[in-house]
């Protein structure tokens, strides 16, 4: 016999507090965060690390040069164009793009590793990599990170001052084509607080739909 009661109990809302915690999350999900560069991506994925630690995420390989405090292995693998190049030949990334000039994929082996062993897992990548996850995987979901206004935008990607006069320029040029496809994605999530988007994209995460 089926039935809720102390042998056998299931879990409301009511009973959790308001706190999502990491066994509600559904397994095998993949969701792809998106959105311009200086929308706050890095950012709000960072939070939502803190908040939620049994959700994966995906480390992606690179050419492009590592910024002062970045680290090999843990905000990207920084490689050269060959070993790149290799990659993409043996099949090795689940997706990958060119994106102002250098080129970022992901390493498909640890993504289908994670959602075996039945952790959420969040790939942080831009457009052209969003569509080819959905292609492959199409019960991925898609969230795009919206700016407040553009003005909001540009103020963020100058103000973080990572970036040279030109590198920023070609994100903005992204920006445009990336805010342009946000009709494309699941959700769409607007970046005003850090905090409050990660809640969001936590609630996202745990939802059960
Ligand atoms: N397709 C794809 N895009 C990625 C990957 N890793 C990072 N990106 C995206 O590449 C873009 C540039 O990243 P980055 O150079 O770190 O610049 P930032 O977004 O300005 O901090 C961002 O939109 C990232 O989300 C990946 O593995 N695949
Ligand atoms: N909600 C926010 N309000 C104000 N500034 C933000 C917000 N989110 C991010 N930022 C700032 O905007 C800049 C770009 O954020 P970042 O996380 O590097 O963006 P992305 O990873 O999308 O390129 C950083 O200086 C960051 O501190």
């Amino acid at each position: 016999m089926s039935g809720v009661g102390p042998d056998n109990p299931v879990r409301r809302g009511a009973d959790r507090g308001s706190e999502p915690v990491a066994g509600d999350i559904p397994r095998h999900r993949l969701t792809v965060v998106s959105g311009p560069s200086g929308v706050g991506k890095s950012s709000v994925v960072g939070e939502l690390r803190k908040l939620e630690p049994d959700v994966w995420f995906s480390v992606s390989v690179t050419t492009r040069a590592p910024r002062p405090g970045e680290v090999d292995g843990a905000h990207y693998h920084f490689v050269d164009r060959a070993e790149f190049d290799a990659m993409v030949a043996e099949g090795r990334l689940l997706e990958w793009a060119e994106f102002a000039g250098n080129r970022y994929g992901t390493p498909r082996e640890p993504v289908e590793k994670a959602l075996a062993d039945g952790r959420p897992a969040v790939l942080e990548i831009e457009l052209q990599g969003a569509r080819q996850v959905r292609a492959a995987m199409p019960e991925a979901r898609l969230v795009m990170l919206m700016p407040p206004s553009w003005e909001e935008l540009v103020g963020r990607l100058t103000g973080r001052g990572t970036e040279s006069e030109a590198a920023v320029q070609a994100r903005l040029a992204e920006a445009e084509r990336e805010l342009a496809a946000a009709g494309e994605f699941d959700h769409r999530l607007v970046n005003a607080d850090v905090r409050e988007a990660a809640e969001h994209l936590l609630n996202l995460l745990t939802d059960q739909q």
